[in-house]
């Protein structure tokens, strides 16, 4: 929470020379991004008036360098994007890949409708909802995700909106290789995949961002509906079942 509209109207520092090298062309409009987060995104509580200062190195170029893991063209759609991190400032780089921003609450979704609009962002998509209320409905080549979830609970989410070969980029602090560990047997029951650690951005981030990825190895098809998971026993339970 943020009490103080004494911070709103903050600007951001100016960009470093790691901005600079991983924004490149780009740099004018994540210039224009960390003014409204510093702006419009405190005044309305979507950040915190303490991120103003480290919000090029802690959040834009933290997110940024996710784009390394993203083929030409690729579709993404970033789980409970907030005030647009990681989602916007990808979308806002690579102009060739099209990015949903999947966000359940308005008063982001209304943040992030007028950023996208204040940015000119035609590949990017602001979707108002939960990522299990679009199961089945939307599928995509990468989730990004950060802050949002624990893994298992992040996996359950994401992973059924995954193409086969697609996979979770779930952006996690330095526990990442820890966080996988135990949650990797859950994970890998909820779809057969394969996962792993890697870190991206080392020389122009520090800390290099650590993403946990999750890549699933096999069909998705529809999610089972809450009335046919887990029924074993008897076989007529298979009856009228088209794959
Ligand atoms: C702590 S915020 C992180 C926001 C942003 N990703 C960041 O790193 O600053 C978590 C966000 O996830 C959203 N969220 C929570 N549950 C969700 C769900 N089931 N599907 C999609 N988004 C969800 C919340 O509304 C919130 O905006």
């Amino acid at each position: 929470m943020t009490s103080g509209t004494e911070e709103a109207g903050a600007v951001p520092p100016a960009p470093s020379a790691a901005a600079e090298e991983v924004f490149g062309e780009f740099l004018p409009k994540a210039r224009r991004y960390a003014e409204l987060l510093a702006d419009d995104g405190v005044r309305r509580g979507l950040i915190g008036p303490r991120e103003v200062p480290r919000l090029w190195e802690r959040h834009l170029i933290n997110c940024a360098v996710v784009e390394e893991l993203l083929p030409e063209g690729a579709e993404v759609v970033d789980i409970g994007s907030g005030a647009g991190l990681p989602g916007l400032v990808l979308g806002l780089m690579r102009p060739d890949i099209r990015m949903v921003l999947l966000e359940p609450l308005l008063r982001r979704t209304v943040f992030l409708d007028e950023a996208v609009a204040l940015l000119d962002l035609p590949n990017v998509e602001v979707r108002r909802g939960r990522a299990e209320e679009v199961h089945g409905e939307l599928f995509t080549d990468f989730v990004t995700a950060r802050a949002v979830a624990p893994l298992p609970r992040l996996a359950g989410w994401a992973l059924p909106l995954l193409r086969k070969g697609g996979s979770l980029l779930a952006l996690k602090g330095e526990q990442a290789e820890a966080e996988l560990a135990a949650a990797e047997k859950d994970v890998s029951k909820l779809r057969p995949g394969v996962s792993d650690v890697i870190r991206v951005g080392r020389g122009k981030v520090e800390p290099a961002t650590t993403v946990v990825r999750v890549t699933v190895t096999s069909d998705g098809g529809p999610p089972p509906s809450a009335g046919s998971q887990k029924k074993t026993g008897g076989g007529k339970k298979k009856r009228g079942r088209k794959r």
